[in-house]
């Protein structure tokens, strides 16, 4: 079940379609100003030999009304370096998809990527650098219902390892909050630009991080270089999702101290053991995420792996915003009936939160 709410407007832009009957994964691409999204997008493309890769690029932010869509593939060999360029353009009525109807957007872009039809099998959106993505997130997390071509793949974050702090600390025109909302839905951080920074700053802006979002892998680049295995092919909505990463990485982060008393997301861990009666933890996620009542708290993000009474394998819940689902894991828990969840938001009362979940333990 995934619900969906109200959203803030924010300049967007989106989406896909497939070539044969494989879904296409999409990855976005997002980062504060300047951190380096550009210069990983262009790497990615220079480096990557195997995959046809669609890039959508999101303009919005210079005052265009259009959206540019630049459609790249690195198989096509017409041309000397074995790459082709395409380029369409897609009008958006008001200029800006999260304003209008959502899926009159993701539509429209699988139509017109149906007229590239067989040039690419996956999909990089860049977004601006002062987009939340919370709405492009959501945009693309599509129900099974609804036999999209599009799958995503997850979400990369770009830092500036030597502004990070300076960003996360600037209270004005929203940048701390922005640049933390980036971390927080993040499913990898490339904490990019340490050639310009000492040993003691790059800590700084890694615990920053690591406090906000503790599920994230987060990898150090100079340039923007990285594996491409590390960051493509996540599958981090999926339910091949590996849960004994999370398992193992919630582990490893719950010590982790928060650096900055003003700090405004976070991540908080909850780790039980027993089995959740499933409609006390449903009604619970529905509660925590819809409650319009509590306007202090916000959960942005929530991802758990959870034994049920009366199944035998993992569960895996995801939630971002407050759309969320349960996906049945292939993994058999053996009666090792360990629950770990991570909830990733503002003003969290980890000790409610406790106590809330462990009512639902039968
Ligand atoms: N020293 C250094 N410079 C870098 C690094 N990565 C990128 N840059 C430079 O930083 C500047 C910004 O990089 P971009 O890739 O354009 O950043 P962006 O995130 O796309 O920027 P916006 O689109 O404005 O949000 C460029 O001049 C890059 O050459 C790095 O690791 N080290």
């Amino acid at each position: 079940m995934k619900n969906d709410d109200n959203d803030d407007c924010i300049p967007t832009l989106v989406d896909v379609t497939t070539v044969s009957s494989a879904k296409v994964p999409v990855t976005i691409l997002t980062g504060y100003l300047g951190a380096g999204k550009t210069t990983l997008l262009n790497y990615i493309l220079t480096e990557n030999h195997q995959k046809r890769i669609a890039v959508i690029l999101n303009e919005f932010a210079q005052g265009s009304a259009m959206e540019h869509l630049l459609l790249t593939t690195t198989k096509n060999e017409n041309d000397g370096n074995g790459r082709q360029q395409y380029q369409d353009w897609l009008e958006l009525r008001n200029g800006c998809l999260c304003c209008s109807v959502k899926d009159v957007g993701v539509q429209a872009i699988e139509q017109l990527l149906e007229k590239r039809r067989n040039h690419f099998d996956y999909i990089l959106l860049e977004t601006t650098g002062v987009a939340d993505p919370l709405p492009i997130v959501k945009m693309f997390w599509l129900d099974d219902e609804l036999h999209s071509d599009l799958i995503l793949d997850g979400l990369i974050t770009v830092i500036d390892a030597h502004n990070g702090l300076k960003n996360y600390e600037d209270d004005r025109h929203q940048a701390k909050a922005l640049w933390s909302r980036q971390v927080a839905m993040a499913d990898v951080v490339v904490v990019n630009k340490i050639d310009l920074v000492s040993e003691e700053e790059k800590m700084k802006v890694l615990s920053i991080v690591q406090s906000i979002n503790v599920t994230a892998q987060i990898y150090e680049t100079t340039r923007s270089r990285i594996d491409l295995s590390l960051i493509l092919d996540r599958h981090a909505y999926s339910n091949d999702s590996p849960t004994d990463y999370l398992l193992k990485k919630i582990e490893k982060q719950t010590s982790i101290s928060i650096p900055h008393g003003h700090q405004t997301l976070n991540s908080i861990t909850i780790e039980l053991n027993g089995e959740f009666d499933f409609n006390a933890l449903d009604q619970l996620i529905i509660q925590l995420l819809w409650n319009e009542q509590n306007t202090i708290q916000e959960i942005v993000r929530m991802k758990g792996v959870l034994c049920l009474r009366n199944e035998s394998n993992y569960k895996l819940l995801q939630a971002v915003g407050q759309m969320y689902e349960f996906i049945t894991t292939n993994e058999n828990h053996h009666d090792n009936l360990r629950n770990c969840l991570v909830i990733i938001g503002s003003n969290l009362n980890q000790d409610f939160l406790i106590d809330q979940f462990q009512k639902c333990i039968t």
